[in-house]
């Protein structure tokens, strides 16, 4: 499913004053990288497309994804894949079942588990999913928490300095392997960063989020 994702006229208010404002589109498989100063709304933004503003904040203007205007959608329903730095898997179940979690509840147990088993394959996990993730070195879990995210067949993909716990070289390989799953799926993706390496290997635009001037 390759869609772009709009956000027409969106503007976010905090206690009803103007935090930001943005207006783009984000063609399939590129990445929109936004950046700015600390406490600008890049996190915000974020909290806008999944549908999950703090009290105190809301939103105007629309957003779009395909022919679809998700706006007023309950976040269940947005499908906007998002990943965190450090992003927690549940200690208390298997690395499997954490992937699992991603997949529709639908169809047998025999199909569910030889999806979750290829999802890991395809990131270099074959064969972990017994494994408990506390066993796993940070960039296995990354792995883990992509495959999760991607079973649930997301429709975009938001990533909130999301291989900022990671070191260089780590970084880097688990920048390529989401982007490259990006676009091989032809996602749009929003990521928020101030990493001026992780901006250069997206390749895509760059918004600067500055604060609202009124
Ligand atoms: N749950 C919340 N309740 C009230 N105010 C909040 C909440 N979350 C964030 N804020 C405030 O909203 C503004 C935007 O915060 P946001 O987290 O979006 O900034 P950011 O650009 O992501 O910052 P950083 O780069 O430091 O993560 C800030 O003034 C912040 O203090």
């Amino acid at each position: 499913m390759a869609e772009t994702l709009t956000l027409r006229d969106v503007c976010i208010l905090k206690e009803g004053m103007p935090l930001i404002e943005v207006d783009r589109s984000i063609a399939p498989g590129e990445v929109l990288t936004v950046m700015g100063p600390s406490g600008v709304g890049k996190s915000t933004l974020l909290a806008f497309l999944t549908g999950t503003l703090p009290r105190g904040f809301s939103g105007m203007g629309r957003i779009i994804l395909g022919d679809e205007d998700v706006t007023d959608a309950p976040p269940h329903m947005r499908r906007m894949g998002i990943l965190f730095q450090n992003d927690l898997l549940f200690p208390h179940m298997s690395v499997g079942g954490n992937a699992a979690f991603g997949l529709d509840p639908g169809g047998s147990r025999a199909a569910r588990r030889d999806r979750v088993a290829e999802a890991l394959a395809d990131v270099g996990l074959a064969d972990f999913e017994d494994r408990d993730p506390a066993t796993l070195s940070g960039g296995q879990k990354a792995r883990v928490s992509l495959v999760r995210m991607l079973l649930s067949e997301p429709r975009a993909l938001l990533l909130d300095e999301a291989f900022s716990g990671l070191d260089a070289a780590l970084r880097q390989q688990i920048r390529d392997l989401v982007f490259g799953r990006a676009r091989a799926r032809g996602l749009p993706v929003v990521m928020v960063t101030h990493d001026a390496e992780d901006a250069c290997a997206a390749g895509g635009p760059v918004y600067e989020l500055e604060r609202y001037a009124g």
